[in-house]
This record gives C-alpha cells, structure tokens and sequence, in this order.
C-alpha cells in the first residue's frame, strides 16, 4: 500500500526505463487484444506510406512524357503520356480508398483498445483491499487510469503506426533522391530539427505541470460532482450552495489554467519561431532545385518530382518528429496507467471455507486497529466472544469505533495487533467468498443501488439470482414486502429518477433494502446491522431484537436506542475506540456507569 506520509502529488518524470516498459507492454495489450486489426492496420500503413512517393515518381514520367511527345509528335510517345495519366490516377485513387479504410480499422482499434484498458483498470480496482481503495494515492492513481485510460494508450499505439508510415515514406523518398540529389537528403532531416526539439523541450513541461496539480483537479471534479449530482441537489438548492460552489469551481479553474495559458503561449510563440527555421531550410533546397533546373541540370519532370519528394520529405519529416515527440508524451501519462496495475495489493486472499473450532462462533482478541496516517488508533485492545445463537449490543457516541469494529468483523480490516477469528480461524486465511457467505452485514452508510430492487437484495449474495420464496423471506425480514408488492414492477422496478422509468424510494425504503440485502444470504449465521434505526421503526427494532434468534444464528445490533438492546446477551459500551464497558443490560444498570446514565437519560422522557 502507498506511504501516507508521502502522499504528495507524483510529479518526478517517470525513467526511460520505466517510459520504455510502458510503451511495449502497451503494444502487449494491443497485441493481446486485436492481433490480426492490428496487422491489417500495419499492412494498410505500409501501402499508404509508399503511395504517395510513387505517385511523385509517376508524375515526373508523365511530365517527362508529354514533354518527349511534343518534342517527337509519335503517336506511340502520346499513348504512353496519356496512359501515365490513367496510372496516376489509379494510385491515387486507391491512395483515398485506403485512407479511409485505415481510419475506419483504427476507429476499430480505439473502441477495443479503451475497452481493454478499462477492463484492466476495473479488474485492478477488484482486487484492491478495502485500507487500499481508501487511500488517497490509489483514488488518484485510479482517477489518473481512467482519464487516460482510452486517450493515451492509443494516442501511443497510434503514434506507432504515424512513425511506420512516415518511416515508410521517408525510406521511399530517401530512395528517389538519392538517384538524383542526395544531399537533400540532409536537408530533410535537418529542416525538421527545430519543431522536433522545441517538442521535446514542451512535452516534459506538460506533464510535470499535469501531475503537479492533479489535487486540484480532483477537487474541480468533486465540485462540479457536487453541482451536477441529484443526491446533493437538495442542499445546494435549499442553502443556496450553488453559486459560492460555482466561485470557488472557477476560482479553481483560473488558478490552474493561468499557468497552463502562459505554458501554451510560450509554446505557441517558441514553436512557430522553430517551424519558421524549418521552412527556411526546406525553402532554400527548393530554391536550389529551381537554380539547377534552370541551369539545364534536371528535367522538368525531374523538378517537379523533386519539389514534390522535397514536400512530402518535409511532412514526413514533421510527422516523424511529431509521433517521436508525441508518443514522448503520451508515454509519460501511459505510466501512470502501469504505475496503478503495478501497485501492491494486500496478500493473497485466504482459501479456507471452515475453521477448526466449527460452531465458535466470532471472536475479537485483543485487536487493535489505525487508519492509515491517523495519529491515534480507532480501536484499541477490543476482545469478545460472540458464541452461536447469542445477540451482541454495540453501543458508543458518534466516532468511538462502532463501524470500524463492523469493519473488522466483515474481515475489510486487518488488524494492527491481535486476531479476529471465525471458528477459530483468523479471518485473514478464510476465503472472501466464504466468509461473505457466512456474515451478513447491513452497513452504515449504506450504498443505494440505482439498479432493480432484485439487484439491491441480490446484491448480498454476490448478485446470484435467489428463489422467489428465498427473495420473499429477505424482503420480509427487512419488512419490506408491503413496498415492493406497491411498485409497478415488484421486484424487477427499476429504481432512482436518474433513469426515466426509475422509481425513487424515501431514506428509510433504501434502507429497508440495504437491510434485505443484510438477510439476502440466508446461510449467513452472524448478522451484522449497523444502525438500522430508520430501516426499522423504534417498536420493529424492539420486536427483531426480541424474536427468538434461528438455531445457531448470531446477532451484532448497532443502536442508539439502548432501550432495545435489553434482551441482548451482552452489551459493549466503546468510548474512543476502546471497551468501556461490557456486560448484559442488568449488569451494566447495576455498575451504574456511562451505560447506565445514558439509558436514564433516553428513558426520562418516558418516566416524566
Ligand atoms: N475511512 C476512514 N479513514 C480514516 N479514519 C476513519 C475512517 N472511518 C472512520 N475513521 C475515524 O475512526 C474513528 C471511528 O470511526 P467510526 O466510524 O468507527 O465511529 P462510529 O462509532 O461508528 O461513529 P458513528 O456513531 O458516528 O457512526 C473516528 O475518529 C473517525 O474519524
């Protein structure tokens, strides 16, 4: 996992070695992903590059032609020029045709690629630890993934095909002008120096300044979430949030994009100070072309060609650069993608499905958990023993560790110290999907699935499709059946306004929901519900804690109602995430304590 104490932006410049590695492994995945589009791609980048220099060569035979026709009056001279014509033609004509078919296969490319990419992103995100999602580091590396994720993977691989082509080019024309003028040769390639350094010199510049203000830009993001998102609509709306959030979104933006506009003007002025060099240099070989042509040296047909070779020598020299310099950049932001695929995740999940003490039940030994960076420990020394068919009452002020102790017994955690066990087995070695299996948990807060009510209960099982009856028995537990019998679609009504045919449920109906998916898993023999108060009415809470528990199930109840943990086996009283007190409701009233005064105070009302 990341080192929160060096949980700074990531503006270094990533190593050549690193770039390089960046770059083939992009070409692994492509090659993973579409080999043969991708040699079809490569074949057509080759024929599209030679093209062109043999139309140039064609049309300096036509021009040689016709001026050999008009010289002899043969009608044989005349067919050839004429037939030229048709050639030149005929190139250019496939020249568009293939053109187009390699946009189109690359558009191809594009959509495989990103999708690839993405899938790479979200299989990583699968895997990492609930400590390790957390993390400021990984929430920006994976933000930095899927902004680039389809952009910059394919503007490298599409970089690649520019180079083969201007390659290809560069090599054909280098070929005709040998014959002729060698020395332009040169000429080429030094008229293209002055973009390409200036590139060179820019690129780095972008990035670093990218990287450099990527909290900013998580921020803008969070802002301009908090503008667009219905979920924040309402107290936008009725504080009046919306346009301080809109001030401090474009306060955001000109501090950001003020140092990006004087970059862009100090690249725009440099760079087209560089291009005019360039042109200087491709000018004065046309000059010299012209000069020798005049002086009887070079046929007519010949200048054209050359003048045209000299051209298309130019562009490809420009594009040569400008894929080297590009992919420079892109590379850059590529390793981003492979610095998030490459970063550790915590060990390898466990496999056991049963531990050696089966019916032991759920046991804390003296665990002790930080958040990472914190300075003092969530919880610390916590040890209990929750045995089969036993109900556990969890009660502390707000922050005193209740939900990371939930955490913990769902095994998201690992502890800092001590061992948390099911069956006698440390969660660590149990397999995730066994240990989902055997503990349901309705978790504070909650996520609201804006999917169907069947995906929101099926969502405790790991989104497998449950029987009708088993469907049923989990909306009822969460006393939900009376809502969803009331929807249009029951079970398959798709929920949320964001979708147009979507229903939107109050606060407390999503929590019935979360707390069905809690009851979902009915092999689950620990149930964990962390504050179901607005899911359950004061007097459903107090009939769930007092209903007999199913042979070998066990309860952990979170509540603020203390009078409703009464029938609890035992009760733990956590204050800044250590046990206070603990013991059953009679016990904890006769140590006349923290629990006791709390329970006097929420039952006055009552009594007065
Ligand atoms: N993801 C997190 N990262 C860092 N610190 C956290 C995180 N979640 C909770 N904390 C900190 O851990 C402590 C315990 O929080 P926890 O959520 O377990 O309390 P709680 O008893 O469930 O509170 P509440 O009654 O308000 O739900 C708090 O000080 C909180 O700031």
């Amino acid at each position: 996992m990341p080192d929160p104490d060096t949980d700074q932006p990531d503006e270094h410049v990533p190593s050549w070695r690193d770039r390089l590695s960046a770059a083939a492994r992009t070409l692994a995945i492509i090659g993973r992903t579409r080999p043969a589009l991708t040699a079809v791609i490569v074949g057509l980048t080759i024929v599209v590059a030679l093209l062109p220099p043999a139309a140039l060569y064609v049309s300096k035979l036509l021009i040689d032609g016709v001026l050999l026709a008009i010289d002899t009056g043969l009608e044989a001279d005349r067919r050839a020029a004429l037939q030229l014509v048709g050639v030149e033609a005929a190139i250019l004509a496939v020249l568009l045709v293939l053109r187009r078919g390699l946009v189109f296969q690359k558009s191809r490319l594009h959509a495989e690629l990103g999708f690839a990419v993405s899938r790479l992103i979200l299989d990583k995100a699968n895997r990492f630890s609930l400590a390790e999602i957390e993390h400021p580091k990984v929430q920006e590396m994976l933000i930095h993934a899927k902004q680039f994720a389809s952009a910059r993977p394919y503007g490298l691989v599409v970089r690649g095909f520019d180079l083969l082509q201007a390659s290809v080019t560069l090599v054909s024309i280098t070929v005709l002008l040998a014959v002729s003028a060698p020395w332009l040769i040169g000429l080429m390639v030094l008229g293209g120096l002055p973009s390409f350094i200036g590139n060179v010199r820019f690129s780095g510049d972008s990035y670093r300044f990218y990287t450099a203000r990527s909290p900013q830009l998580r921020e803008r993001n969070y802002l301009e979430s908090l503008v667009t998102n219905e979920a924040a609509a309402r107290e936008r709306l009725h504080y009046g949030l919306g346009r301080p959030l809109l001030e401090r979104f474009t306060d955001l933006f000109h501090d950001m994009h003020g140092g990006d506009r004087a970059l862009q003007g100090r690249q725009a002025i440099i760079g087209s100070l560089l291009g005019v060099a360039g042109s200087i240099i491709f000018l004065g070989g046309k000059v010299w072309i012209v000069a020798v042509t005049i002086a009887g040296r070079f046929s007519l047909g010949q200048m054209t060609m050359l003048i045209g070779l000299l051209k298309q020598g130019q562009n490809a020299v420009n594009a040569l650069l400008g894929a080297v310099t590009g992919s420079y950049e892109d590379v850059l932001y590529v390793t981003r993608l492979f610095a998030l695929l490459d970063a550790k995740e915590g060990g390898a999940p466990g496999t056991a499905v049963k531990g050696p003490l089966p019916g032991d039940g759920l046991r804390f030994d003296q665990v002790s958990f930080s958040y990472p960076g914190a300075a003092t420990p969530a919880l610390t020394d916590i040890s209990f023993h929750l045995p089969p068919g036993t109900r556990l009452g969890l009660v502390g002020v707000n922050g005193s560790g209740k939900t990371t102790l939930v955490k913990l017994a769902a095994g998201l955690y690992r502890p800092d110290r001590g061992q948390v066990t099911l069956d006698g087995l440390d969660l660590t070695r149990w397999d995730p999907v066994s240990l989902a299996g055997r503990v349901g948990v309705m978790f504070q807060p909650h996520v609201n699935y804006k999917l169907s009510v069947r995906d929101n209960v099926e969502a405790g099982t790991g989104l497998r499709e449950l029987p009708p009856e088993a469907m049923e028995r989990a909306l009822a537990a969460a006393q939900a059946g009376e809502l969803v019998a009331g929807l249009p679609d029951g079970v398959e009504t798709r929920l949320s306004k964001r979708f147009a045919e979507g229903v939107e449920l109050s606060g407390g109906q999503w929590q019935r929901l979360a707390m069905a998916r809690a009851h979902a898993n009915e092999h689950a023999d620990i149930l964990i519900l962390d504050e179901p108060t607005a899911a359950l009415d004061a007097e459903a809470e107090a009939a769930f804690m007092a209903r007999p528990l199913a042979p070998g199930r066990s309860l952990i109840l979170i509540s603020h109602r203390l009078s409703n943990l009464r029938t609890a086996d035992q009760i733990i009283l956590l204050e800044g995430g250590r046990i206070a007190e603990a013991g059953d409701h009679a016990t904890l009233i006769g140590q006349a304590g923290s629990y006791a005064a709390l329970f006097d105070l929420q039952a006055d009302p009552y009594r007065h």
